[in-house]
């Protein structure tokens, strides 16, 4: 080993002691139990719902406090600490309201943060005494760690605890002291997020997932179709910008763009307002709990057309300039006969219906109108400038990747791309073919690409991105074609049908699941696909655990507006050192119902994998890293204290 790389840690490490208590330390870690991962999914903009599913870990927290309370206290306490854990701040106002002489409130304090500690303590039990210092208050990390490992045997020290808990409230630092204490006990029943893809469209918040997001503890995204269309927007494709805009509109999320992220919507709204009016197939998706009125849903409907037919034109010279992206019969324009107003497709011919093509000129269909050009332009310019989409879109790239092996398991939104018989299939892209692995590397080294050089527009790692969110070997997409402008067009649902990869009814088989992950280089005995992006239809009684467990498919809903086709709200997966469980998430009505009733949206849990012996730290991916740092650290105790 280098002798200058050793002489640098020597520098950290300066004495024998030193080295021979980290060697100490990190072996022990090893052997402690492996960190729960959570997994998640197409959360789709429904923050609520995602923050309850992290606030109450899937269930964790009050699994733990049952462990502990269960039979010791009432089932309505139990409920009251479990809504104290999850929502601290609200909670306490809530409590606090309900008593009316101080020394009842002061009782309630100290048999809440005596339970609060136990808590903590319990489950902290699988963690180092650093992991565990990190992860409190730091205010309170001293007095905390004092409460946490006092022994009660002797009874020597009882008055001095007892006097630490008065003093926190007297001094006022009860409120602080609790609410540090729930925020700590979410970071200790799951160590680890894995965030499946699709955090943005459709629902109404994703900003504020995104917030979550970069204050959690420990997190990994892996990219959906939808977050890769704002990466792609941010990173300079017009396409994506598009598609983005128009899928705000339908889902009248507009005040995403304008109010969150701060992009001045209105040239778009000047040119909706030159050329289009009301039309039912552009009249946004309503919201129950949002009062729009009729005069604004006018007007988004006029801005949802004129960004649709944007989108529509922009397609058209991508396509052309790209042969390898097999997309030439989406050239849909040019097959549109604009004097019957029909469109021929594979040979058949269908009417148009609610059409909007005041700004088409029949000859050149996918030419934009100059008007057209400077909106697009200075919507662009106003997304790369927005801060805070920067910031969002710099921690989707930071965290973020297309797949993930971690701990044996791959990680991906969408799908690897197979052919009928279960080989991965070819793409050619700059005269080279890749399938697979190679060819999921490729994509991504074409958006980080695209991300890194925002002034390119047109270049081939830009069209890239969008071929991810819409192209058939896309591991994001993984179906034959898009049928946006047929679905708003054509009445003829045939049009309408969107044919998925061979992935997705193969997956079922074992064998389709192992030959995946040895492509990727996992164990396929003891590996397993965690999936996204399908809607999993427990209504009809579809199985989110297939290929005999080999492969998990997490998206159960989050987002409303699929909830009526999934009939639940959402799935997630929780994988600690026994195994695996699935856990089903009943629909989410609002925090206040939780705060009030104590009621908890959860519900079946299926046990998908049962460790025959505990999974150790030593097995996982931290483990591995720990382990290369061992053989160092012993390599510098050779080289220079055992000369
Ligand atoms: O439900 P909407 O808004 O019409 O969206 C439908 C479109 O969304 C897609 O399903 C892609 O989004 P998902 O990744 O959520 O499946 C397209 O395949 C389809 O055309
Ligand atoms: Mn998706």
């Amino acid at each position: 080993m280098n002798t200058k790389y050793l002489d640098l840690l020597a520098q950290k490490y300066d004495t024998e002691e030193k080295v021979v208590t980290e060697i100490i330390n990190l072996k022990a870690i090893l052997n402690l139990p492996k960190g729960t991962e959570h997994f998640v999914s197409d959360l789709h903009g429904e923050y609520q719902a995602f923050q309850h599913v992290l606030r109450n870990g899937s269930g964790r927290v009050k699994e733990k406090i049952r462990d502990i309370f269960s039979g010791v206290i009432f089932e309505k306490e139990i409920d009251e600490l479990a809504a104290l854990v999850y929502y601290p701040e609200e909670k306490l106002q809530i409590i606090k309201n309900d008593f009316h002489q101080e020394e009842d409130l002061h009782e309630w304090y100290k048999k809440t943060i005596k339970r609060m500690i136990k808590l903590i303590s319990y489950a902290s039990s699988k963690y180092t005494r650093s992991k565990l210092r990190k992860a409190l208050p730091s205010q309170f990390a001293y007095i905390i760690e004092e409460l946490l490992y006092k022994t009660e045997e002797s009874g020597n020290k009882e008055q001095y605890y007892h006097e630490i808990i008065e003093q926190i409230i007297s001094l006022g630092q009860a409120d602080k002291l609790i609410t540090g204490l729930a925020y700590s006990t979410h970071q200790l029943v799951v160590d680890h997020l894995h965030v499946v893809g699709d955090i943005y469209d459709r629902g109404p918040e994703p900003d504020k997932i995104m917030e979550e997001l970069i204050n959690y503890h420990s997190v990994d995204i892996q990219w959906g179709n939808h977050d890769v269309l704002w990466i792609g927007a941010f990173a300079g494709s017009k396409v994506c910008l598009a598609n983005i805009l128009r899928i705000c509109a339908r889902y009248d999320n507009l005040d995403i763009i304008e109010d969150v992220y701060g992009i001045n919507l209105r040239p778009l709204m000047n040119l909706a307002e030159k050329y289009y009016d009301d039309n039912p197939a552009f009249r946004p998706k309503t919201h129950a709990d949002k009062k729009t009125s009729e005069h604004e849903l006018v007007q988004i409907t006029k801005m949802h057309q004129a960004i649709a037919m944007i989108q529509f034109k922009l397609e058209s010279p991508i396509i052309k300039r790209r042969p390898s992206f097999n997309m030439e019969e989406r050239l849909l324009l040019e097959k549109i006969d604009f004097d019957s107003n029909e469109i021929t497709l594979n040979g058949s011919t269908y009417p148009l219906e609610n059409t909007c093509f005041a700004t088409i000129n029949p000859k050149q269909p996918d030419m934009l109108l100059e008007e057209e050009q400077q909106v697009i332009d200075k919507l662009l310019f106003s997304v790369q400038h927005s801060e805070k989409l920067a910031r969002h879109m710099n921690f989707l790239m930071r965290k973020g990747s297309l797949y993930l092996r971690y701990n044996g398991n791959l990680l991906i939104h969408g799908c690897i791309p197979i052919d009928e018989e279960g080989n991965m299939e070819k793409m050619e892209i700059e005269g080279k073919s890749y399938a697979g692995r190679e060819l999921l590397d490729k994509f991504e080294q074409f958006l980080r690409q695209s991300f890194a050089h925002p002034e390119e527009t047109d270049d081939l790692a830009t069209d890239m991105v969008w071929y991810l969110w819409t192209g058939e070997y896309s591991s994001l997409f993984g179906k034959r074609a898009m049928t946006t402008f047929e679905r708003y067009f054509i009445k003829e649902k045939v049009t309408h049908k969107e044919i998925k990869n061979h992935y997705y009814h193969l997956r079922e088989n074992e064998e389709t699941c192992e030959k995946i992950l040895t492509e990727f280089d996992l164990d396929p005995e003891h590996g397993h696909i965690i999936n996204g992006h399908t809607p999993v239809k427990e209504i009809e009684g579809e199985n989110p655990i297939k290929a005999g467990g080999k492969i998990i498919v997490i998206d159960g809903g989050f987002s409303k507006a699929y909830q009526s086709k999934t009939g639940i709200a959402g799935y997630t997966l929780l994988y600690n050192s026994y195994g695996m469980k699935l856990v089903a998430h009943k629909h989410f009505n609002s925090k206040d119902e939780v705060l009030h009733d104590g009621t908890d949206v959860l519900s079946v849990k299926r046990l998908v994998d049962k460790e025959l012996e505990r999974k150790k730290v030593l097995e996982t991916n931290v483990g591995e890293v720990l382990c290369q740092e061992i053989n160092i650290l012993k390599n510098l105790m050779e080289y220079r204290y055992m000369k």
